[in-house]
């Protein structure tokens, strides 16, 4: 036919056999189209398929119910995990093993083939690819599931039994998230709630805090009606290892609320990130921002530093502009108050600063007690109380004294006996060697005054007009 319409034309033999291949390549692509076509066409009519991305919170409800289901223990590809955000059912194991990290089994990347609710289920898991010079810790995943049929019902119900799942797991714990390098927040862990007894502070300030959170959770109306944007900040500042960042876990806790950590020295962190991250946060959360000083030391400018591309303004128009999200409690920690500019920590942005310094000697006593809440408690009030004044007050952090009575887990009486010569040790050799040169700067660092801020509990204005400070 070709020919003859060739002929036709009046074209030479050459041009006849060009003209044939053109034809024929034309329509093997337009078969392969349509193939592909009626391939999408009919998976499209035949086959649901739900997709969940690892970028996404909804991909850790996934992989959780996944390490639920019977097909995950029976899989002979399979991936393990010990990570809180790949998480999943742990096998514990008994007596040592139960102390071993918990281990989550998933099916590996690729294709798998199982049953939900008596529905063939297909399951695909893919791994973006790594360029060169990539951080592994970038890399995305996929899943998709696909069942037959046309209704997307069994895949919804399978999406919101696994978020069911993983709510239910939560409400014992607190989770945390971060910012990733696309600019959004991931679910990076979830740690079981710490206990407020488990913090170690006058109890008349923790009562203030949580009453104070609790209140300003309750009282939405209260600020809309006046016209006050509805956040409220808290300052926690003082000597390392005193408890700052514990207590916002705690009080995380002790409010049902998740925690939103912002590092500031994160580089792909802009102010545009920075405020879209923010404005991003639920209602109800805990921004946490920590050692702020960190970042900017006092403002000289308003730009970036070179550990980091948000700039200071950039952090106060994320904290308190306009498309700040409201009902979030910030928190912010600090070991050097003083190198804080004002406007960072100035009413409105932070309401209330707590001071946290080294261990006092009815700390220490304190710390004792909770170590060893299996043993008589009168005796180990004694032993408390022996213990404590052994420890030279405000001199060491909270965090050495647990360090130091971790040792002696099981052995009170040995604590007491040892823990002068510890004292003595830290202090000897501390021209010597380098750890024993951060127990130098560790027992420097100890001024509770330095700030013309008394210890923990008395509340006093540090600079005017300024936050209350307890
Ligand atoms: N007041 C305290 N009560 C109970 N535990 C404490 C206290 N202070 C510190 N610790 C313990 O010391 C460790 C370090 O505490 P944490 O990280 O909260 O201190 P921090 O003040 O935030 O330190 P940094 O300023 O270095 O970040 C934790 O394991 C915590 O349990």
């Amino acid at each position: 036919m070709i020919s003859t319409f060739a002929e036709k034309l009046g074209v030479g033999e050459f041009a006849t056999g060009g003209l044939q291949l053109a034809v024929i390549g034309g329509l093997l692509a337009g078969a392969r189209y349509f193939s592909d076509y009626f391939i999408a066409f009919l998976k499209k009519k035949t086959v649901v398929t739900a997709e969940f991305d690892s970028r996404d919170e909804s991909y850790s409800w996934i992989l959780n119910w996944l390490s639920e289901q019977p097909y995950s223990r029976r899989a002979t590809q399979f991936s393990v995990s010990t990570t809180i955000s790949r998480q999943g059912k742990p096998l514990t194991g008994e007596g040592i093993d139960s102390l071993l990290p918990a281990v989550y089994f998933l099916p590996a990347p690729g294709f798998h083939l199982f049953t939900y609710r008596n529905r063939l289920v297909w399951l695909s898991r893919e791994r973006s690819q790594a360029v060169a010079g990539q951080n592994v810790n970038s890399l995305t995943e996929r899943i998709q599931i696909s069942t037959f049929g046309r209704s997307r019902h069994i895949l919804q119900q399978l999406v919101f039994e696994a978020q069911k799942q993983f709510v239910e797991r939560d409400q014992s714990r607190t989770v945390v998230f971060s910012a990733d390098q696309y600019g959004a927040w991931r679910r990076t862990r979830s740690r079981p709630k710490r206990p407020l007894s488990s913090i170690v502070i006058p109890s008349h300030v923790k009562t203030h805090l949580i009453d104070d959170a609790k209140d300003f959770l309750s009282s939405e109306k209260w600020y809309s009606t006046r016209g006050i944007p509805y956040r409220r900040g808290y300052l926690l500042f003082g000597t390392p290892g005193s408890g700052k960042t514990s207590f916002v876990y705690s009080m995380a806790g002790e409010l049902g609320l998740n925690i939103y950590v912002v590092n500031l020295s994160n580089k792909s962190l802009t102010d545009d990130t920075l405020s879209e991250l923010v404005c991003e946060t639920p209602s109800r959360c805990i921004l946490l921002i920590e050692d702020v000083d960190a970042a900017f030391v006092q403002r000289t400018s308003m730009e970036g530093t070179k550990n980091n591309s948000v700039t200071f303004s950039g952090l106060l128009n994320s904290i308190d502009g306009v498309a700040a999200q409201e009902g979030r409690i910030l928190c912010m920690t600090t070991n050097h108050i003083d190198r804080l500019d004002d406007a960072l920590i100035r009413p409105g942005r932070i309401d209330v600063r707590v001071h946290f310094g080294n261990a006092t000697q009815p700390q220490a006593r304190e710390l004792f007690v909770k170590f060893y809440p299996h043993m008589h408690s009168k005796y180990i009030t004694a032993l408390a109380q022996e213990f404590s004044v052994k420890v030279p007050n405000e001199k060491l952090s909270m965090a050495h004294l647990q360090g130091f009575l971790m040792k002696y887990k099981q052995y009170p009486e040995e604590a007491v006996n040892q823990v002068e010569d510890w004292i003595n040790s830290q202090n000897k050799g501390s021209s010597t060697s380098t750890t024993e040169k951060e127990d130098i700067e560790l027992l420097d660092a100890t001024a509770p005054h330095a700030y013309d801020t008394p210890c923990i509990g008395t509340p006093t204005p540090i600079r005017s007009p300024s936050p209350p400070v307890l």
